[in-house]
């Protein structure tokens, strides 16, 4: 394959449309232009060359939502250098081992982090948005005129984006220039972003979801990004509803669908610019679906993962009510495949491992050859996600292989269970486990988050799932919680769930 030079794509907006607004960060209230962003990120990229970072380089950035992470992508893409945007709910040892094996030279910090920073083996750079002359700013008021850009292809490595490490330590995910632009080709057709999209972001930044579900395809398109520096459902949908902010597009997993769709604001909320309503990264549940399609919005669903940067699958927005619970078809330039434990390919129906391949596929994992060898077969990735397509060859995303557990020797994959869970109208959220059990081997257990002042007993629970689910996938037990653990992107994190519950993370599969 001939190899396809980088292509600054800030820089070709700002030469052609500069006054074009490229950012809206609602935190700061900073509004800005491509010519004004193309001229930070030329300014950032000669400070940081004055510091010597050069071709290769890593330079991390912890740091809540903010314009700072796209001045970061774009200067590392006219260096040379790797962007590692850092979880910033990992605790300190757990952002060490990161930089023990990523070693970067520089790390840029939000000054709400700066306890984590400081005590973090690493040279520093303060972000301030209290103060005009935070060290950030002061480095690129001083800053020289930029220089040449390193001439790059699709095939270097923009960026290294850590899995937050289900089962060990976390695996940087290599993010090559050539995965982020074919992402903005694959995602950017089928989800109609133009260059008059108006994205609202409320996903974390560090993760692919935030930064590439739609911001990058947003930016190369020209459109506007609205940053949310961290999510709150009155406010976005009063960003929604504000017709000066014209939101177009919307994107998240399905937590901040379920906190919007319960909050006051929803039914008055005006919902009818939003052209596309992404949602994807966790099962979504029929009820929080059915419930936005009674809105007027059908949630367009899709499915990925940071090493596919991201969209691997998604449904066009013409199959929403269709295909309902489908996460669609392959992307453009990708293929799919569920294969079974021996590597054949499953029939329509049957439930198998879905592999993926495509340009926007990682090449591997940082610093890991063991780990890159265990995803590929012959250059298809293991998701380790249990899937089925159907008929017409749309996919349906069953669960992690992780998650699902056995009972009695059936398998039972949670997600399933969730989706007759959340149809109980006192459940405010929901999750299911696989716990230990003398004559089954495993059943499931429910934990639930009761709506305030509705009551609910464990029998309610399983006499609503009887019936409604064959007698092996009832949960035997109900735990009620004020709240389930979530990562930063709003995932529930099963496996503290089971630490709580049964003492260990012990998945039936890994
Ligand atoms: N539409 C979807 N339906 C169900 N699950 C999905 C969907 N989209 C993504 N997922 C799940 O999210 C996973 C990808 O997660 P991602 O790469 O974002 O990391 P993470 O979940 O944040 O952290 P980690 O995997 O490191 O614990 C997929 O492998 C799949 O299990």
């Amino acid at each position: 394959m001939p190899t396809i030079p980088y292509y600054d794509w800030i820089a070709h907006h700002a030469g052609r449309r500069p006054r074009q607004l490229a950012i809206h960060d609602l935190h700061t209230g900073r509004k800005i232009s491509y010519a004004a962003l193309d001229e930070r990120i030329g300014r950032l990229t000669s400070a940081l060359a004055a510091r010597g970072i050069a071709r290769g380089d890593r330079i991390a950035l912890l740091a809540p939502n903010c314009a700072e992470y796209f001045e970061l992508q774009f200067a590392c893409g006219r260096l040379g250098a790797i962007m590692l945007p850092l979880n910033w709910r990992l605790t300190v040892p757990e952002l060490e081992y990161i930089l023990g094996d990523s070693s970067p030279k520089l790390l840029i910090h939000d000054r709400s982090f700066a306890p984590q920073a400081t005590a973090l083996s690493a040279s520093l750079l303060e972000i301030d948005h209290d103060r005009a002359d935070s060290a950030y700013e002061r480095a690129l008021a001083e800053a020289g005129p930029p220089p040449a850009a390193v001439p790059l292809t699709h095939d270097d490595i923009g960026m290294v984006m850590y899995t937050s490490g289900t089962t060990g330590h976390p695996k940087g995910a290599i993010i090559t220039h050539g995965m982020v632009f074919w992402n903005c080709v694959n995602l950017g057709i089928p989800a109609l972003i133009t260059p008059e999209t108006v994205q609202l972001v409320v996903l974390p930044l560090f993760h692919t979801g935030g930064l590439n579900c739609y911001a990058n395809p947003v930016l190369h398109a020209g459109g506007t990004i609205v940053i949310m520096r961290n999510f709150d459902p009155g406010q976005a949908l009063d960003c929604i509803s504000d017709s000066a902010l014209g939101i177009t597009h919307f994107f998240a997993v399905p937590a901040p669908y379920q906190f919007m769709m319960q909050h006051p604001k929803f039914q008055a909320a005006d919902l009818s610019r939003l052209r596309i309503a992404g949602v994807g990264g966790a099962p979504c549940a029929l009820p929080i679906l059915e419930t936005w399609i009674a809105r007027g919005v059908p949630l367009v669903q899709g499915w990925g993962m940071t090493e596919t940067s991201p969209a691997g699958t998604m449904l066009d927005a013409a199959d929403a009510i269709r295909k309902v619970g489908s996460a669609g078809k392959a992307m453009m330039h990708t293929a799919i495949r569920v294969i079974d434990d021996e590597g054949r390919d499953v029939p329509a129906g049957g439930i198998g491992e879905l592999l993926i391949k495509g340009p926007n596929i990682t090449p591997g994992y940082w610093n890991n050859e063991a780990a890159t060898a265990k995803s590929f077969t012959d250059g298809w990735l293991h998701t380790g996600d249990a899937a089925r397509l159907d008929e017409e060859g749309f996919v349906y995303i069953v669960d992690r292989w992780k998650d699902m557990y056995i009972s009695g020797g059936e398998n039972v994959y949670p997600a399933e269970v969730e989706n007759v869970l959340f149809q109980i109208p006192a459940v405010a959220d929901a999750a299911i486990i696989g716990v230990p059990n003398e004559r089954w081997g495993e059943v499931g257990m429910a934990v639930i988050v009761r709506k305030p002042d509705q009551p609910l007993a464990e029998g309610d629970v399983i006499q609503h799932c009887l019936g409604r689910l064959a007698k092996f996938k009832v949960p035997q037990s109900v735990a009620f919680v004020d709240a389930l653990p979530r990562n930063a992107t709003g995932k529930v994190l099963k496996r503290e769930l089971r630490v709580q519950f049964v003492g260990r993370d012990a998945p039936s599969i890994s």
